[in-house]
């Protein structure tokens, strides 16, 4: 098997695409339509509620594919209906992996190093039952917390060696408050550079035919002054772009994430994507979708060309 970013590189390549679409569903959030078509009175909520919202996502997935490099399921959405929304999770994940598509869980997870591993365990590598070992999410890469310091991280990173997956560490995120810690001064460094140093370290030992690591850096797409100083210190590592759209990170801005051979990230969207039929671009939402997908997409590959 191919390391993780030989496989996104190559995935990136086929499909022409850095666009990732971010699956943060909320039923509240689906068409009434969708809802009252497969909404059955004979069943109970929880029943109802994973039918709709695996069916919803597999449609988006199936709708948006050719655009997309790969899917990235946020934790949070599925995690507030249970284990309900648990196990649509696996099935998507699942579902999205059979089209070949890049899969991330976007869990942000993290603790001391026997509970990190339990994590890594779970989405990335393989956990111990009886005398089986299991593979449960098998997703491609996990977005990891590095608050907690090295020996959380590490068990992750020796996970993407042993089964070739990839990390995406948070380095400069795209929400307002992330200058609370993050552009703390240290050294007469920002906090994120420091974390953006170990990124580098913690990749060294993992890195794909291309010359990519497979440990990687999340860097909103609102951040592009920070994009610029992390790439400096990151030239062969990907960055997962979120905050596009939405949160007001601009496409135009996608160029200072860039590495020297003007590669080197994924592009996150969620809400343009999933929800685009909230702004009428289709009376149907499949159609919506694509189109929003496709139209991003495009604009992506125009701003970094
Ligand atoms: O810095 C970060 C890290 C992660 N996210 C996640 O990305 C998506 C963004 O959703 P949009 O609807 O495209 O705004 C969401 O899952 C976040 O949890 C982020 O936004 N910023």
């Amino acid at each position: 098997m191919l390391n993780f970013s030989d496989r996104l590189f190559d995935t990136i390549k086929k499909k022409n695409s850095v666009l990732v679409a971010g699956i943060d569903t909320s039923i509240e959030n689906i068409p009434d339509y969708f809802i009252k078509k497969y909404y059955d009175k004979d069943k109970n909520e929880t029943e109802n509620l994973k039918y709709i919202l695996f069916e919803y996502n597999r449609r988006i997935i199936d709708a948006i594919e050719e655009n997309i490099v790969g899917v990235k399921f946020q934790a949070a959405f599925f995690e507030q209906y249970s284990y309900h929304g648990v196990e649509v999770l696996h099935k998507l994940i699942l579902y999205a992996k059979n089209k070949k598509l890049i899969v991330i869980f976007d869990g942000k997870r993290n603790d001391i190093s026997s509970s990190a591993k339990g994590y890594s365990n779970a989405y990335i590598g393989e956990t111990v039952v009886f005398d089986k070992k299991i593979k449960f999410f098998d997703c491609d890469a996990i977005t990891v917390n590095p608050y907690i310091g090295e020996d959380g991280i590490k068990p992750f990173v020796e996970d993407c060696e042993r089964y070739k997956k990839g990390l995406f560490v948070l380095v400069k995120t795209s929400n307002p408050s992330s200058k609370d810690f993050q552009d703390l001064s240290i050294d007469s460094k920002y906090l994120f550079e420091k974390v953006a140093e170990k990124v580098h370290e913690w990749g060294a030992g993992c890195k794909g035919k291309y010359g990519y690591s497979d440990i990687g850096a999340v860097v909103g797409a609102t951040q592009p002054d920070a994009a610029k100083l992390v790439r400096s210190i990151l030239p062969d590592s990907f960055l997962l772009i979120p905050g596009v759209g939405v949160q007001g990170g601009k496409v135009e801005d996608l160029k200072y994430f860039l590495d020297k051979n003007k590669l080197g990230i994924i592009v996150n969207s969620s809400r343009d994507i999933i929800y685009a039929y909230k702004n009428h671009i289709h009376s149907d939402f499949e159609k919506s979708s694509f189109i929003a997908s496709k139209n991003l997409k495009e604009s992506i590959n125009n701003a970094i060309a």
